[in-house]
């Protein structure tokens, strides 16, 4: 869903503008989640042509085994590329990051492709990001441009990646990351990337999602019920399953602080352990102040309830985009990939705050007792909350028309007209 999720949205502002969209993704049986959120969409977007491909069943994904689902939809998502290609004149083609390499390299093998030379690749992750891979271990620095190095897609030995892409698309804005895109954009950090453009923070899309289980109405029936800003959100993505240990920390942090929370629990292991869970147990049985939700539920409209007054957050590039756009502060604990260099890009937004001593990837087990000094931090700090509203405020106006979408729409449409971009097409 980490992924899907900023693809259809993507493929929503670009068809709500007007341009002709082709979705390649898996079939939506690959999880209920997905299924059910490909279908609503696909649905309230009747003009989005979608092709599916299937997973072979030995394949199918598992929570546990993400890579083996990776490899399986690159292979896949080719295979049908190439077919589509025969059938389909393309103007542009945006990828994943992690299929960058390999359609770069079927392009370059294919007769017809000249048309589809300027890629653009749609990264889910923050421009920082893009500098971040130098720093192997070496301790962040403070500035973005000193921490230089390319991401695997422009690494040595792949430089065909890097000679055919037109553009790299970033989920981000300028207003957010200013110092990475400028130092990026300006060849201070790798000379010779193609030119890094950001898309502005791409909405959400609303959907009516069917077999949601009626979650999302209870979230904001009782969000409705509490006052202003004084619930925290705690989500941890879509699939970051947690320790036991780690859950028991959190819920008596919950307990000892009486903060009123949402809980969104996600996690394969603790799904199957958390029938005699004493906390859980209590929150069921009603009376505490907060909900803890197992099933799929819209954290994007629970961010924006009024309700809400601080986010606890794994930083998941979605999760840190739809907290910015709302202006939610963010209390960053981030668990494992780029989640690190998300929460650097929290903090330098002044959106949030992050306690780098609570140790990476579950090095550390935080004590209750921390977690409640930090949840009180956050939900206390006015002038968090003054920046995280005045960033929300910025976010909005980048989607806006004339803001950074736009003038990527315009790029785009300059590349089509453009005589060696046509060729073939
Ligand atoms: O019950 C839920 C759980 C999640 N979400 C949404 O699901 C998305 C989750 O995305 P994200 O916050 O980015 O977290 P992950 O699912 O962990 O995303 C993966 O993909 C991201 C984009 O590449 C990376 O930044 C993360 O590190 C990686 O774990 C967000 O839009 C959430 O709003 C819901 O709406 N309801």
């Amino acid at each position: 869903m980490g992924h899907l999720t900023p693809s259809l949205r993507l493929a929503a502002a670009l068809s709500t503008r007007g341009c002709r969209v082709t979705l390649i993704t898996p079939h939506p049986n690959v999880s209920l989640a997905e299924s059910n959120h490909l279908s609503a969409f696909l649905s309230s977007h009747p003009t989005i042509d979608h092709h599916p491909y299937h997973l072979p069943p030995s394949s199918h994904p598992t929570v546990d085994d993400p890579f083996f689902e990776q490899v399986h939809a690159i292979r896949c998502s080719l295979h049908l590329l190439r077919s589509i290609l025969d059938r389909i004149s393309l103007t542009a083609l945006v990828t994943d990051i992690f299929f960058a390499d390999s359609i770069t390299g079927i392009l370059s093998d294919l007769d017809h492709t000249p048309q589809l030379r300027p890629l653009h690749f749609f990264r889910q992750i923050p421009s920082s990001r893009i500098s971040s891979h130098s720093t192997h271990g070496r301790r962040a620095a403070a500035v973005w441009e000193s921490r230089a190095r390319i991401p695997p897609c422009f690494a040595a030995g792949k430089r065909q990646s890097t000679a055919q892409v037109d553009g790299v698309l970033v989920n981000t804005f300028s207003g957010f990351e200013a110092t990475a895109l400028e130092a990026l954009n300006n060849g201070r950090v790798v000379r010779n990337l193609p030119p890094i453009l950001p898309s502005g923070m791409l909405p959400p899309v609303q959907m009516d999602i069917q077999g949601g289980g009626g979650g999302d109405e209870v979230v904001v029936g009782w969000l409705d019920a509490q006052p202003p800003g004084s619930v925290v959100l705690l989500s941890f993505g879509s699939r970051t399953a947690m320790s036991r240990d780690r859950i028991a920390e959190i819920a008596e942090a919950l307990e000892l602080s009486k903060q009123r929370f949402v809980w969104i629990l996600k996690g394969s292991k603790v799904d199957r352990e958390d029938k005699d869970d004493p906390f859980l147990d209590r929150i069921r049985a009603g009376g505490r102040s907060g909900l803890v939700m197992r099933e799929w539920v819209d954290q994007a409209k629970i961010l924006s309830h009024p309700a809400i007054g601080g986010f606890v957050s794994h930083c998941g590039w979605n999760s840190v985009t739809e907290a910015a756009a709302r202006g939610v502060p963010v209390l960053a604990w981030p668990l494992n990939g780029d989640q690190k260099v998300n929460a650097e890009v929290v903090v330098e937004a002044g959106v949030g705050t992050w306690d780098r001593n609570w140790g990476w990837g579950g090095e550390r087990l935080v004590g209750g007792g921390e977690i409640v000094r930090k949840l009180m931090e956050l939900m206390g700090d006015a002038e968090l909350k003054r920046r995280a509203a005045s960033v929300g405020e910025e976010t909005r106006r980048a989607v806006d028309d004339g803001g950074s979408f736009d003038r990527l729409l315009k790029l785009i449409e300059n590349k089509s007209n453009n005589s060696d971009f046509a060729t073939g097409g």
